[in-house]
């Protein structure tokens, strides 16, 4: 697909969630609606298991089928009445064999569901005085990489811990991918160290854009996500970044930078791959 345009407005959604599923939704269908009314944006991002609490306890009984589940349903009609791309943060997804998933969906404009990215690489770390979380508990991972067309820009999708995994950004990179969105959950233990550092070396590595979009701080919380939802450019510098509580961070992004830093840096043809390779392998 050709590009129709270089410049792509985005609203990332930094929600508040809460135990009530339908409240998480109903929540984001608001927010969806004001975003759309006050900035008309051409893709909206929304953060991992919005609709959910964030815990291993929690994963089945919040899960749904996709694309025919309560919150996929939400997202569809909302695509489609106003015609925007959303990028629907992760909900748990009820998969084939009873298993559970990290998914994210993504939604065109037509209402279609254009996407679905399951969690490739589980959330599973002890950080002794720290955290301990472990999604394989619940959680089975997905095997599939996807990449989104929009309006003819190549986007790689992954979810938060994805982000760790250069190897992943890399081929999506070699794919030509100028951007990858992560709807994520950070937390406390990591989330000041590690956030924007890993988004800024994902960028700085690949030359793209990455988005991530979290859930707002909530103390109260069994699990306190760090916020700080952020679009960072293919310099590596930060273009934008929201604060810890609920925002809507609007972005425009200029996917000519893109090809500006590429040619003005031109590593990715300058690699030794006669030593070297990141080669994507046949399932
Ligand atoms: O990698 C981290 O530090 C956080 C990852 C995470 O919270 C997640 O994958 O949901």
């Amino acid at each position: 697909m050709s590009k129709t345009s270089n410049i792509m407005r985005l609203a990332l959604l930094q929600l508040k969630g809460s135990k009530d599923k339908v409240a998480n939704v109903q929540n984001a269908v608001t927010k969806i609606e004001a975003a759309v009314k006050e900035h008309k944006p051409r893709l909206i991002t929304l953060p991992e298991c919005f609709n959910a609490p964030y815990g291993t306890k929690y994963f089945r009984e919040y899960s749904e089928t996709i694309p025919d589940g309560y919150t996929s349903q939400q997202l569809s009609n909302l695509a489609r009445k106003h015609q925007v791309y959303i990028v629907g943060g992760t909900i748990p997804e009820l998969g084939e064999n009873d298993a559970i998933y990290n998914t994210c969906t993504v939604w065109s404009p037509t209402g279609d569901l254009v996407a679905k990215h399951r969690k490739m690489h589980l959330f599973d770390i002890d950080v002794k005085g720290g955290i301990r979380f472990k999604e394989s508990e619940t959680l089975s991972a997905g095997n599939d990489f996807t990449i989104i067309n929009v309006d003819g820009h190549k986007i790689g999708i992954g979810i938060c811990y994805d982000i760790r995994f250069e190897e992943m950004a890399r081929l999506y990179r070699n794919a030509g991918c100028e951007m990858i969105i992560y709807p994520a959950a950070f937390n406390m233990t990591t989330g000041p160290l590690h956030w924007e550092l890993l988004q800024r070396s994902r960028a700085n590595d690949n030359q793209l854009f990455v988005v991530t979009t979290s859930p707002a701080r909530d103390t109260s919380a069994e699990y306190v996500a760090y916020g700080h939802s952020m679009v960072v450019n293919p310099w590596a510098k930060v273009q934008q970044s929201a604060s810890e509580g609920e925002e809507i961070v609007v972005a425009d992004i200029d996917f000519s930078e893109v090809e500006q830093v590429r040619q003005q840096i031109p590593v990715f043809g300058q690699r030794r791959l006669d030593l070297y390779a990141t080669e994507r392998k046949a399932k």
